[in-house]
């Protein structure tokens, strides 16, 4: 699998994914924000986590304007595997390659620690691994995880088993919970925890390691 991870002004958990991809066997690249095509033949486009543009605006939202869109953007329309993780998942919002929007936490604070997430679907590239209703310990580190959507887009999620992970308990305000989100055609996931920084023993845990080989399993059978 070729992935290429992208770097905004801000992103800090860049090198963290890139590590992870690289750990499950993936040939990694490094895009900058400025670049305006993704190299021949990259399987998947990866969107970390961090603050793009110190969070201005809204989260995400002057990221989705960087000259890369564009080719992110047409990249998940030829069918292709996109990721993005806390700020990622913000900036997918904004691509519109991911309904709904991240709202500010419940709580109005930053939430830095470890959660129990529930794998909600094992029918998708990125948790193929886990069986349904896993219940894993990844970290969340965010201020805007706060996932809303209208009744009508939640009804649609639901009824296309398009919801990835849910908090096993409430984190941030989210409506049912949810914390990760699939597009129709399965190949995009948005998700606010970080499996980056659960993906090796050094961090404490290793449960968010299944998420980067399930990737790679199914890659390897497309
Ligand atoms: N770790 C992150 O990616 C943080 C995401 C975002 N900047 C927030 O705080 O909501």
């Amino acid at each position: 699998m070729k992935a290429a991870v992208i770097t905004f002004p801000g992103s800090n958990c860049d090198r963290d994914l890139a590590v992870a991809l690289d750990a499950a066997g993936a040939d990694v690249v490094r895009l900058w924000h400025k670049d305006e095509a993704l190299p021949a033949g990259i399987d998947l486009v990866a969107v970390p986590g961090g603050f793009s543009f110190g969070d201005y605006l809204r989260c995400g939202a002057i990221a989705a304007h960087s000259p890369i869109a564009r080719a992110v953007r047409e990249h998940a329309a030829r069918g292709g595997y996109v990721l993005g993780i806390c700020n990622g998942f913000q900036v997918l919002t904004e691509l519109g390659l991911l309904p709904g929007a991240l709202m500010r936490n419940s709580g109005l604070t930053f939430i830095c620690r470890e959660v129990g997430l529930r794998v909600a679907t094992s029918a998708s590239p990125y948790t193929s691994a886990y069986a349904p209703g896993d219940v894993i310990t990844v970290p969340v580190a965010h201020h805007d995880g706060n996932y809303q959507i209208d009744a009508e887009g939640l009804a649609a999620l639901k009824d296309q088993d398009r919801i990835a992970f849910t908090y096993a308990a409430p984190v941030n305000g989210s409506v049912e919970d949810i914390a990760g989100v699939l597009s129709e055609n399965r190949r995009v996931l948005g998700m606010m925890p970080h499996p980056e920084r659960a993906a090796e023993t050094v961090h404490g845990g290793t449960d968010g390691a299944k998420l980067f080989v399930s990737l790679m399993r199914d890659l390897v059978a497309a």
